[in-house]
């Protein structure tokens, strides 16, 4: 892909796995840098990916030709302060923040923007992330191409026409990771509760979590459905298991969590 200069504008979880990916991906780290207002989480940064890294933002962002911001939604505002003395004018922006956008980014940079809204997922860090992507249609072709090679470098990525979608893509890939972890929390903990140790509960949840996956990424004409079929015998204990899960509104359960995320990134749009 195109090694543009990077800047990210924040360097906390979603950023550091980005740039775990690409670095993995072959990414040139001397083209990249990050920023946060301590070392905490810069130094090791440095350390891990040999990235370039600078407290300064403003410094940062001028000579990179792509910024990203990846500050909590909460900070933006704050943050992106200061950049309103950065020329955009020939500098594509990525915002990964969930809850903030175009418009108000464009009010918050003061400036007409090369902007693409990325929601990608933490799984970005061993190249197994799921990004969506939204642009407008004034972005030129050459930045969509980077943009979709950016995050291809670090996983799976679709793009959505409408930017509310953006708020569906937070609700089922960008927050749920965080599902999965629960349910295998779950799991975890009530092996531990049958009897086993906390290890071989983890190596039990992970390697059946994991296997599922590969199954459902293997066989892409079996609908997920059939395949649950196939491990529900008849009389059997998935039945009683599944059975269980039904009785308990799993679906209904499951729907309301991510209506509740995308409530939630539609009033973090009215907050910040
Ligand atoms: N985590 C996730 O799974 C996902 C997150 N996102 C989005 O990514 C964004 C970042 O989230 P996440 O990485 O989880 O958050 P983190 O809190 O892990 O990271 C935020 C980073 O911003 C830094 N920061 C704080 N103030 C400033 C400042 N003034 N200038 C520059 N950097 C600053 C923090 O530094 P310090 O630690 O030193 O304060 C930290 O490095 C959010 O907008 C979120 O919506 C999107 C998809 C998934
Ligand atoms: O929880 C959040 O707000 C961010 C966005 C998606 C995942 N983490």
């Amino acid at each position: 892909m195109e090694q543009r200069s990077i800047a990210f504008i924040g360097a906390g979880n979603m950023a550091r796995s980005i740039i775990a990916g690409l670095i993995a991906s072959g990414y040139d780290a001397k083209k990249i840098t990050a920023t946060a207002p301590s070392e905490t989480r810069l130094a090791p940064l440095q350390h891990d990916f040999g990235i370039n890294t600078d407290s300064d933002n403003l410094r940062a962002a001028q000579q990179a030709d792509v910024v990203v911001l990846a500050v909590k939604p909460q900070l933006m505002a704050d943050v992106c302060l200061p950049l309103q003395a950065v020329d955009f004018s020939n500098k594509l922006v990525i915002s990964i923040a969930a809850g903030i956008n175009s418009a108000r980014l464009a009010t918050m940079l003061d400036s007409q923007l090369h902007l693409v809204r990325v929601m990608p997922n933490t799984p970005a860090l061993i190249g197994k992330g799921m990004s969506g992507l939204y642009a407008d249609s004034t972005l030129a072709p050459q930045d969509h191409q980077f943009a979709s090679d950016l995050l291809q470098a670090v996983g799976e990525i679709c793009w959505v026409k409408q930017e509310a979608d953006i708020n569906g893509i937070i609700a089922a890939a960008g927050s749920a990771p965080a599902y999965f972890f629960l349910f295998m929390e779950a799991i975890q903990q009530q092996a531990m509760a049958q009897g086993f140790d906390e290890q071989t509960a983890r190596l039990l949840v992970q390697q059946t979590a994991l296997g599922a996956a590969a199954m459902v990424q293997a066989n892409p004409e079996t609908d997920l459905a059939t395949l649950r079929q196939q491990v529900t015998s008849k009389g059997g204990t998935t039945a009683e298991a599944i059975n269980t899960f039904n009785h308990h509104h799993l679906t209904e359960i499951v729907a309301k969590a991510m209506q509740a995320a995308v409530a939630r990134a539609q009033e973090m749009e009215q907050l910040f």
